[in-house]
């Protein structure tokens, strides 16, 4: 059996993960792909490193652009990340007729359009399953598992970092500080640790599943993004106390007028599934008109976990090289040119429900004057909850939960609520997805 070879860009968590369970379960994988996956490459701007990690016996080079080019090499795994040089490595490979196997989602995410099209001509395969909630198979099962159905909707917990603090700012009552830097030293963190906080790694993953579950290309541009960094421990307590958890959802709805693509703190009832997702484990929850509701979860991220999906992608790979390119899965589910240019809706146009907190004075008919408004926009309320008001204090909170509604009317209800002289401050504004 002649062995496939493999050129691995970048041998750091990722890749240091990749190459011992290559290693470790070589017979296994050997026995599922046809022939062994044998990494002959190593390109790591740290050298000593590298050869740390991959003992002897293996090629170790700083010069990436020279595995690419190699004739020797069959497949590049991309484990580098970022958009600069990951990019032109990509590029490059492609075009010296290798196929790639990523983990890199911001890559994709900002540049996946071009390199699928450029694979596609070149007849080249790019595998991304580690891209998306690390170890979890969702690529695969939107992919191919789900072929069937119409998507109408996925919501997932697509970044363990967002999902570590907020269960820790839960668990201990902790402030968002204090919590961000006991994750960063667990090393789950991007490398610019911004791209967690501020939702920006659950858009680049939102982004890749929308294209797939809708045949539409990426347009991480369109998508709206907000973090956690700005969610305060009282909400997580309030939404406690209705019975709800607060998580980092990357939602995707395909509605007529076009699709929404979201990431921001999402209200989830404690009953759900999802909402008993803790530390930094990943789910995603997928809502099929065949099969109904699924849900995967796993470990999203770490060396491990993370390396089971690039080399889960290397046997894909492997196994279907050989093929005509017309008879391989599609990159992105559907065929080239059935993907349409559906259009993602401006956040106005989303439709969801609300936690709303307002700090009103604590006198009599301030609540009728907040729901007459609420009632002017035929926004209905779900569920009320009214604290006293601390001793010597005159102003009090409010926690409203409504029902849904067009995120444009809601805007325009809260505008005339904060313009109330009885509410003090600006409303605390955070969605709600009840995810049947
Ligand atoms: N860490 C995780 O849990 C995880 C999970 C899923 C996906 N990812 C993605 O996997 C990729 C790698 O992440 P990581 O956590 O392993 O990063 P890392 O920083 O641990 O490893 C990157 C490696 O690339 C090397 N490198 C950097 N620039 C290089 C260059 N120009 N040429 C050669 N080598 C270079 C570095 O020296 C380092 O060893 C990223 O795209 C990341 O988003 C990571
Ligand atoms: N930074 C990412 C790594 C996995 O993509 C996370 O926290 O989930
Ligand atoms: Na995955």
């Amino acid at each position: 059996m002649k062995p496939i070879n493999v050129g691995l860009l970048g041998i750091g968590t990722v890749g240091g993960g990749t190459f011992n369970v290559l290693k470790r379960n070589a017979e296994e994988i050997t026995r599922r792909a046809g022939r062994p996956i044998r990494i002959v490459t190593v390109a790591d701007k740290n050298v000593e490193h590298a050869r740390k990690v991959a003992g002897e016996g293996v090629k170790i080079t700083d010069d990436a652009f020279s595995v690419v080019t190699d004739p020797e090499i069959d497949i590049v795994v991309e484990l580098i990340g970022g958009y600069g040089v990951a990019r032109e490595l990509v590029l490059n490979a492609i075009e010296n007729g290798k196929h790639v196997v990523t983990a890199n989602k911001a890559l994709l995410a900002m540049h996946g359009n071009e390199i699928f099209e450029a694979a596609q001509r070149r007849g080249v395969m790019v595998a991304f399953e580690a891209a998306v909630a690390g170890g979890i198979p969702i690529i695969k099962a939107l992919r191919e598992g789900l072929t069937a159905n119409r998507i109408e909707w996925l919501a997932g917990i697509i970044n363990g970092t967002t999902n570590f603090i907020l269960s820790e700012m839960r668990d201990k009552g902790l402030p968002f500080a204090e919590v961000l830097k006991e994750a960063q030293a667990l090393g789950y963190a991007e490398a610019d640790p911004t791209f967690d906080i501020e939702g920006v790694d659950a858009a680049h993953k939102v982004t890749i599943m929308s294209a797939i579950a809708f045949g539409v290309p990426m347009q991480f541009g369109a998508a709206h993004v907000e973090g956690i960094t700005r969610l305060e421990a009282t909400d997580i307590a309030y939404a406690e106390q209705l019975g709800y958890r607060i998580k980092l959802l990357g939602i995707a709805r395909m509605r007529e007028e076009g699709i929404e693509l979201r990431v921001h703190p999402t209200l989830v009832p404690e009953k759900r599934l999802i909402a008993s997702v803790e530390g930094a484990m990943n789910a995603v929850q997928v809502q099929a008109d065949a099969v109904g509701s699924t849900l995967y979860y796993g470990k999203g991220a770490g060396a491990e976990p993370t390396a089971s999906a690039v080399i889960a992608d290397l046997v894909d790979v492997t196994r279907l090289h050989t093929a005509d390119p017309e008879h391989r899965v599609p990159h992105l589910a559907f065929q080239p040119d059935q993907v349409r240019d559906l259009r993602v809706l401006p956040i106005e146009d989303v439709i969801t429900s609300y936690y709303l907190r307002m700090r009103v004075e604590d006198k009599p008919g301030v609540l009728a004057d907040i729901t007459r408004i609420l009632a002017d926009s035929e926004i209905s309320i779900e569920a009320l909850l009214q604290k006293e008001a601390e001793e010597g204090e005159s102003h009090t909170d409010i926690i409203m939960l409504t029902h849904r509604t067009v995120e444009r009317n809601a805007n325009a209800a809260i505008k005339l609520i904060e313009a109330l002289p009885v509410v003090k401050g600006a409303v605390t504004r955070i969605r709600m997805e009840s995810l049947e």
